[in-house]
């Protein structure tokens, strides 16, 4: 079996998110979610939230559903990188995506959200893509919708095809031959933290040298930016008039009339350069001359991530096979 399904950016400006529209249960619930490779659980708004935490986002209710059964005695909380967080109880139902259907696929229901998700409308969950030893699910934890469906799939891999202020999307099962240009080269991936973490063979800023010095980093579905080590942004930065790392604005902004360098990363051989104008993030408030930087220090995070701003000048293959790998390609 395969899946197709659309990866719409929740903001028109720019792309802070992708949502995805997901069914559930029996008749069909459609919600909103945000594919996340940088996590492990499936979790919705639900009728278990109190309402005061619902402000727009559609809810999955398992009591409309017949095919839903609760998984007694389970429950889950999350906390993610920037902070945000739920938790609830565990129903398992069906889930379908772009036409894949798994069954039994655990939901977990939102009993209570962060303000921060009550704040963002568009999205009425996350699909959890990352390795299923990260799923939070207590006493029992509980599989990814790619672990459940990957036996049925032609082949063992998802691939993502992000875009900038258009829709993508989310393949499940196969590589779409029309979906990129040239070859596709694939790295090993050191799934250990439960994470798709991966070896970058090095950068460069603009028309500089490429440094080729290995960065170990993760490739996050559910992070809108980049985030590498200090040497990295510094060198970057040091080419943007204006440019500084304001705390107040907890990160690298600069006068939005600056000119930027592209930034070039490189997976293997091939190299894959962000253009200026994906560089420059956004306004640091509606209407302001200081716009916030894609590319941000990794310090504060304790990781390195490749978020939406790197996969969306590609084509990524996750391939779940034995062992893992991930693959690149232009586009
Ligand atoms: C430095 S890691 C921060 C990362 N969050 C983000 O990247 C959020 C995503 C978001 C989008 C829309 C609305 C609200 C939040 N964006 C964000 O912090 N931004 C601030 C800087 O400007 C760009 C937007 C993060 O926590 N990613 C989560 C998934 C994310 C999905 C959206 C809801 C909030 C949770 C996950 O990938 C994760 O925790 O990864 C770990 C490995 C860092």
């Amino acid at each position: 079996s395969t899946g197709s399904a659309a990866a719409v950016p929740i903001n028109a400006e720019f792309d802070i998110a992708y949502v995805t529209p997901v069914t559930l249960g029996t008749p069909p619930q459609t919600l909103q979610l945000d594919f996340d490779s940088g996590s492990s659980d499936l979790w919705v708004f639900s009728s278990h939230l109190p309402t005061s935490q619902i402000r727009g986002q559609e809810i999955y209710a398992p009591n409309k559903s017949s095919t839903a059964k609760l998984l007694d005695g389970h429950s889950w909380s999350i906390t993610y990188g920037d902070g945000s967080g739920s938790r609830g109880n565990v129903y398992t139902d069906n889930v379908t995506v772009g036409g894949l259907m798994v069954e039994r696929q655990a939901i977990e229901c939102a009993q209570q959200v962060s303000s921060s998700f009550t704040s963002e409308a568009h999205i009425d969950g996350l699909v959890g893509l990352g390795f299923s030893t990260l799923n939070t699910v207590s006493p029992k934890s509980q599989l990814t919708f790619f672990d459940n469906a990957k036996g049925a799939l032609d082949s063992p891999v998802f691939t993502a095809d992000l875009k900038h202020k258009q829709a993508g999307t989310y393949d499940f099962g196969f590589i779409d031959k029309a979906k990129y240009t040239g070859e596709i080269t694939y790295v090993p991936v050191n799934n250990d933290p439960g994470y798709w973490t991966f070896s970058s063979s090095g950068y460069a800023v603009g028309s500089g040298n490429f440094s080729a010095s290995p960065i170990s980093g993760i490739a996050d579905t559910g992070t809108s930016l980049i985030y590498l080590p200090t040497a990295v942004v510094t060198a970057y930065y040091r080419q943007v008039q204006g440019a500084t790392n304001s705390r107040s604005y907890g990160g690298y902004v600069f006068p939005c009339s600056a000119t930027l360098p592209s930034f070039t990363f490189g997976v293997g051989e091939a190299r894959f350069t962000i253009p200026p104008a994906y560089m420059s993030y956004a306004a640091v408030t509606p209407g302001s001359s200081t716009c916030f930087g894609g590319l941000q220090s990794s310090n504060g995070v304790g990781i390195n991530i490749w978020g939406d701003l790197a996969l969306k000048v590609a084509f990524v293959v996750f391939n779940g096979g034995t062992p893992p790998t991930i693959g690149w390609a232009a586009k």
